[in-house]
């Protein structure tokens, strides 16, 4: 399968790959997870984020009934959580690192378990293709990279052709090369070929790595001790975040006026060495209540004509959108303090 063929089979509308409520974790009494709504659309990929021991492998495993919530439930695929059976023909997940055999190569492997679950062994070679594994398919599973083993993996939850696909951090200890890799397999595995697959297929991702999330996934579901910090598209997560903008005048003597201009438009701002770095907040999370502060573009255009009007010429603006880790730390912050 190559990107020149495949197409994007969602996010599609319908029914929601996995729609839970309130679910809950406690062992003993600690609360790992606790009273999480989540809604995942079919089709998307979805990133599961969240500092070690946030929750998300538990939260995993309770999604895959591996782990029986406390409190809570749901549908995943339409079928209800508690009924594991009904769904779990339809899921694949790399939960932990892939149990195959080191001796055998990876077609070996893979054909051995498509023989275990009944299935058609050629559908092995397909899946090789798939992660990008068929030029070393006759090799020996324990002569392959840590990536190679964690593509191997993916290719064993592949075998049944899952609706949804479920990763717990694919991309833990591989190099960049191994990264940037699995990054590629893990949004082709929500494209499809032309005809070959229609039923979308939606892909739950975990990972520390947020930048990775956010490259890879159309969804977002940040965990901060158990409990939700955010959900919902990528993009909206982004576009809630603040910017800053550097300003430098030609003259250092006119920094402090320059302050007092970008001051007196209402946006936050201080003075750092040669230059007035400006805090431009998106309006909602400045003020709920709606009043609205200056989008960044029309906002710049007010400080650059405030400073020619007052004879100062701006020899730099530079604007820095905020990061994910930015807008991640802020909320990690708002949440500190959580379940547990
Ligand atoms: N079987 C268990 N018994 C008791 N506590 C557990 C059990 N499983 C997990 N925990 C605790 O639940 C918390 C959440 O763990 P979990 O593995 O779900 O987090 P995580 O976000 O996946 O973290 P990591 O990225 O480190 O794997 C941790 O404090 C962990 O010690």
């Amino acid at each position: 399968m190559t990107a020149a063929t495949t197409i994007r089979t969602g996010p599609v509308t319908g029914p929601p790959a996995i729609d839970v409520r309130g679910l809950t974790k406690r062992y003993g009494r600690r609360t790992v997870v606790q009273n999480l709504d989540i809604t995942v659309p079919a089709g998307v990929v979805a990133g599961f984020v969240g500092p070690n021991g946030a929750g998300k492998t538990t939260t995993l495993r309770m999604l895959l009934g591996l782990v029986r919530p406390t409190a809570g439930g749901g549908t995943v695929l339409g079928e209800p959580l508690r009924a594991p059976e009904d769904f779990l023909p339809r899921c694949g997940a790399l939960i932990e690192g892939p149990a195959l055999y080191p001796g055998l190569s990876g077609r070996r492997n893979l054909h051995s378990l498509a023989v275990l679950a009944g299935q058609d062994p050629a559908i092995a070679d397909d899946v090789l293709d798939q992660v990008g594994l068929a030029g070393r398919a006759d090799d020996a599973y324990r002569t392959y990279s840590l990536g190679m083993k964690q593509r191997l993996g993916i290719g064993a939850a592949l075998l049944s052709d899952p609706d949804l696909l479920v990763l717990d951090e694919p991309t833990n200890g591989l190099d960049p090369a191994g990264i940037r890799q699995m990054r590629d397999l893990v949004r082709s595995l929500a494209e499809a070929p032309p005809g070959e697959r229609q039923r979308a297929r939606t892909v739950l991702v975990s990972s520390h790595l947020l930048a990775e999330i956010e490259q890879i996934c159309d969804w977002l579901i940040v965990l901060e001790k158990g409990r939700l910090a955010y959900q919902g598209p990528t993009a909206s997560f982004m576009a809630s975040t603040g910017s800053r903008v550097e300003l430098r005048p030609e003259s250092p003597d006119a920094l402090g006026m320059l302050a007092d201009l970008v001051a007196g438009l209402g946006l936050p701002c201080e003075r750092a060495g040669d230059r007035v770095l400006v805090e431009i907040r998106p309006a909602a999370a400045t003020d709920p209540a709606g009043d609205a502060r200056p989008a960044p573009e029309p906002a710049l255009a007010a400080v650059n004509r405030a400073a020619h009007a007052n004879g100062i010429t701006l020899v730099e603006m530079t604007w820095r959108q905020a990061s994910l880790e930015d807008r991640y730390r802020d909320l990690v912050e708002v949440t500190a303090g959580g379940a547990q």
